[in-house]
């Protein structure tokens, strides 16, 4: 199985109202609530997808058994997620239905307590063998150490598991310097790593500080990517209109998907561009459109950088 860490998940909502304001009072037209956070959205697409996945990560309060009965209706996801006291935080993405343009509201997440976080690394150490591969995905809640993905890569590296970390800024520089096998940050987050804001210079760096491979989102542009075999360029053939939330975590969910299918790299950008587009086309993040991904699956153009430059 695929494993995959939120340790701040959440009860993803979506708004759509007909058109944002600010100070103003609105209808909400349509409210859809969904199991979130980043690793359970790269999960539900890896389902989609027809992988054995299991989810890990903390659950607490109302809302984290909410999410956990939206998960069980979820074929081919394991929930093994670790009880805690405090409750599992909301997500929220207001759609605006004029403009399409979505604005997202993310609480930061309960309080965890030293002996939650340990009970957490132990389960962690108990699925990692049954695992081929681990994504640790989002934010850290309160209480969790800054330094908590750079142990985890540790872990999974000694265990043997390929490593992919998506987070962003003092628990990414830490989880970078512990070399996972793969990171996908953002073009910010990237910037905000390096300090620079020149993407293929700025990928190289974040090799050069541990990761064995990057893989940077550049948003409608699709994915730039770096890694011993090569560098390459990943782009779809026009963006697409729609709800960028959750575009990222399809990306992940298709590289780690091709990962363990030992597909090339060229072959891995291209399952994830299609996947992260076809997301865009669906309303809500962790769900993507399947016609609309088969049909770009060969339309999208991966350019090798050493060859075009
Ligand atoms: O852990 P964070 O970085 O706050 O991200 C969580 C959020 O990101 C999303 O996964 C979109 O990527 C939302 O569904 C929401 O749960």
């Amino acid at each position: 199985m695929i494993l995959t860490v939120t340790l701040n998940t959440a009860l993803d909502i979506t708004y759509r109202v007909r058109s944002l304001r600010p100070h103003a009072s609105h209808r909400v037209s349509e409210v859809t609530e969904r199991p979130g956070g980043k690793g359970v959205n790269v999960a539900r697409v890896l389902a989609a997808l027809g992988h054995e996945v299991t989810v890990t990560g903390f659950t607490g309060g109302a809302t984290g058994r909410v999410v956990q009965e939206l998960l069980a209706s979820v074929p081919g996801v394991v929930d093994a997620l670790v009880p805690i006291t405090g409750a599992t935080r909301r997500t929220i993405a207001v759609v605006d239905e004029q403009t399409g343009d979505t604005t997202q509201l993310n609480e930061p997440g309960p309080m965890v307590t030293p002996t939650e976080w340990s009970a957490f690394q132990e389960a962690y150490e108990d699925l990692l063998p049954s695992a081929s591969a681990v994504a640790l995905c989002g934010s850290l809640p309160p209480g969790v150490p800054v330094g908590a993905y750079a142990g985890l890569v540790r872990t999974a590296r000694t265990a043997g598991v390929p490593v992919l970390l998506d987070t962003s800024g003092e628990a990414l520089r830490r989880g970078v310097a512990a070399r996972p096998d793969i990171i996908k940050p953002n073009a910010d987050e990237l910037a905000e790593l390096t300090g620079s804001h020149e993407p293929l210079r700025a990928t190289q760096d974040a090799r050069r500080r541990g990761a064995r491979a990057v893989v940077t989102s550049l948003g409608a542009e699709g994915l730039l990517a770096a890694s011993p075999e090569g560098r390459w360029r990943a782009a779809p053939p026009s963006s697409l209109h729609g709800n960028p939330t959750g575009a990222g975590d399809s990306a992940v969910a298709g590289l780690m998907s091709a990962l363990v299918e030992h597909l090339p790299w060229p072959d891995r950008l291209t399952r994830a561009v299609a996947l992260s587009a076809a997301t865009v086309s669906a309303p809500v993040a962790g769900e993507f459109d399947r016609g609309v991904y088969e049909e770009l699956l060969g339309r999208i153009t991966v350019t090798s950088e050493a060859s075009a430059a």
